[in-house]
Formats: structure tokens, sequence, C-alpha cells
């Protein structure tokens, strides 16, 4: 006989809208966001304040209603289960413990609301807290928990009863620096540990970069792109996911031919380059910069080059000035004043660039083409 365990639980997320009725009138906070989540994925919603991120997390939860689109997991609608029914562990910035009760009973919560029996619930609430190493707090109440402690609690609360998905809401946001990076870690090694698929709001790049297996940037009530750390980061398919993730550089060209997907750009100055044009909204298939057009190239500033004036060159180059050179351990970091780039221009090396002071002349190009946008589409 085939075996009969579950499979392994996916989310599909279909055309989420919500739409607030405010004083002002009603205004859309998520807009159109459709996503698919592998089972087991680490998947976290990146965006600026008031992107809609908590919002769609709200919704998925069962804690906010849809105005329209649609919600399946595992193939099941959740529009039609309540909260509870969801089966879903959450985790918020604030930790929300019961003041009242002891790490125990807090951890207990869950199991004692789905009904469990005490042995079941004294054999489950001691391995959850072993495993979040809280095993020796069992009986102190939350006010005399650090706060790592404290949210160590309230992330055992949620996996105590095997969610089908554990949902978290910026909940590092109150923490220090240090404790920040131990406990995404932490939350990371559980996810894997427990094989639970989690979903993770934030506004820091930094963290959902190392958290997660797939990022969704959000802007404006829009999901922007998905994919995982690596794809966002370099081959980001819009000017604001490229401004958002990382850091950038800009430099305004002129497209002159194009084929397929590639452009060649002259940038300010007539020095030519290689670009690859990236698409951002929908339906834009048809003509793209009818020549010659105004467009951005983008490059990361680890791929870029950097040299004194006095060498010879036989590649395209921009010239600027360094002004600052900053010395930052694995790599060394040259921050170049240009009136070829919008914006001050970084350049990563790992190394110091020969003959190169600050306030030094300096020629710098892109290693290997850049990525070209359309100028305001964002
Ligand atoms: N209950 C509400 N009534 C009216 N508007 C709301 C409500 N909740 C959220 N909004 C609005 O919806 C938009 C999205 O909010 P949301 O909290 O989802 O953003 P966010 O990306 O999570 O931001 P933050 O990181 O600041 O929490 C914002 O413009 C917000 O003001």
């Amino acid at each position: 006989m085939a075996s009969s365990s579950p499979a392994p639980a996916r989310l599909s997320v279909r055309e989420l809208t919500k739409i607030f009725n405010t004083p002002e009138g009603p205004a859309t906070a998520v807009k159109d966001v459709s996503f698919d989540i592998a089972p087991n994925t680490f998947f976290t919603m990146l965006g600026p304040s008031g992107c809609g991120k908590t919002t769609t997390l709200r919704m998925i939860a069962g804690l906010e209603s849809i105005t329209s689109g649609q919600i399946l997991f595992n193939g099941e609608d959740f529009r039609r289960k309540s909260a509870f029914e969801r089966n879903i562990g959450m985790v918020f910035q604030s930790y929300a413990l019961f003041p009242h009760m002891t790490v125990f009973e807090n951890a207990a919560y869950g199991l004692r609301l789905r009904g469990a029996d005490e042995a079941t619930i004294k054999k489950r609430v001691h391995e959850t807290l072993a495993m979040l190493r809280l095993d020796g707090l069992a009986q102190r109440y939350p006010a005399d928990l650090s706060g790592g402690q404290q949210q160590r609690v309230s992330i055992g609360r949620a996996l105590v009863y095997h969610p089908g998905m554990l949902l978290l809401d910026e909940p590092l946001a109150n923490l220090d620096a240090k404790l920040r990076v131990e406990m995404r870690d932490e939350i990371r090694r559980l996810q894997k540990a427990l094989n639970v698929m989690a979903l993770y709001v934030t506004h820091d790049q930094e963290e959902a970069m190392a958290i997660s297996d797939v990022v969704g940037v959000f802007s404006k009530g829009r999901l922007m792109q998905l994919g995982a750390p690596y794809e966002i980061y370099s081959a980001p398919t819009s000017l604001f996911v490229a401004d958002f993730i990382g850091k950038a550089n800009f430099f305004p060209v002129d497209v002159e031919t194009r084929d397929g997907d590639r452009a060649a750009v002259v940038a300010l100055g007539g020095s030519p380059f290689a670009g690859v044009r990236t698409v951002t909204a929908a339906g834009d298939e048809g003509d793209w910069f009818v020549k010659p057009q105004a467009a951005l190239m983008m490059s990361r500033p680890e791929q870029m080059w950097l040299s004194s004036t006095s060498q010879q060159l036989d590649r395209p180059a921009f010239t600027g000035r360094a002004v600052r050179i900053q010395f930052l351990g694995s790599f060394v970091r040259y921050l170049v004043e240009s009136s070829q780039a919008r914006g001050e221009v970084i350049i990563d090396l790992p190394a110091f660039a020969e003959g190169v002071s600050e306030g030094d002349e300096v020629r710098f190009g892109l290693v290997g083409e850049g990525l070209v946008f359309e100028e305001g589409v964002r």
C-alpha cells in the first residue's frame, strides 16, 4: 500500500487585494499580489514601511479580511477556514506573551486550546523549550526574561503544536544588532529542522537575504519581484528592486542599438558600454528604447574597476574623483564623484588601487555588462 503521509504543504496566493475603508476614502494596501511557495521554503516579504507586507501576512493568517483574490494552502481555500482552523504559528514583533503565565504555560497555550492531554502537553512543551534552549526557564514569568528570551518563548509558543506554517512579523525588530543576527540564524535552523514553511516580514534587506530561500520585494502594495536572494540582487527586474536591494550605481545612458535583450549604450561623454536590458511592468513586450533613448545603466559596487589616470587604458571608462577611500577589512571601498553618474559612485575592490589617493582624478568602469532600465519605470 502506498504511504499515507500527507503531501508537504504548498502555498498559492492569487491576485490578492486589500482595500481599506479610511476616513479619506478607499485605500488600496495590497494590489493583485500572486505567488507560489514550495513546501518547506523560508519565504520573506521585504519592502519599505507601508508597502503592504504586514497586511498580506495578516490576510494569510486570517487576521484580516480579503477584499478579493485567493489563498490556497495545500490546495485548500483558506477563505473557508477560520484563523484557528488554518493551524498557523504566529510570532509578532511585540512578543505578545501572556504576562501572568509562566514560560511553560505560555508555551502550552496553543496545545491546551487544541485540547491536548496533559502528558502530550508536558512532552511537547519540554521538547520545544529544549530546542530553543529555554529548558531551565520554564517556571519564570515573561517579566523576568531578557528580550531575546521572550522572543524565544513566543517562537516556542508558535511551534509547539506543529503548525502547518510559521508566520513571523518583524520578530527581531526589538532586539539589539548582535542578538538579531544570532536569532535569525536560530530561526532559520529551527525552520529547517522542523521542515515547516515560514513566512517572514521585514524591512531589513540584509536580514531578508541572510535568512531566506525566497524573497518577495514589495512596493506600494505590489509584489515587484520574487526570487532567491542571489537572483534579486544580481538580476533585479525593476529600478525599484535594483535600488532597494544592496548598493547600486546608476549611469544615464542613451540606447544606440539593441539585439533582443541586449543593448549597446553610450554614456554621457561618449563612452560605449554593453548592457542587458531588464524589463519591469507587464505589457512592455513591444517596442522599447526607440533609438536613441534615455535610460539608466546599473552596476553593483563589486562589479566595477578603478584605476589612476596615469595608466593607459584600452577600454571604455568614466572619469571622476575619488573623494573617500575606506578600508573595510575584506575589501576597500572607493566613493567617487562623477558628472557621468547619478549620485555618488561606490566601487568595492579586493585591494587598494595602485596610485590612487583621496582627492585624485580616476578612471573607472563596469566589469562585464550593466543592466539597463527604462528611466522612470519603477
Ligand atoms: N486597518 C487599517 N486601516 C486602514 N489602512 C490600513 C490599515 N492597516 C494598514 N493600512 C494601510 O495599508 C498600507 C499597508 O500597510 P502594511 O502595514 O501592510 O505595510 P507594511 O509594509 O507592513 O509596513 P510596516 O513595515 O510599516 O508595518 C499602509 O498604507 C497602511 O497605512
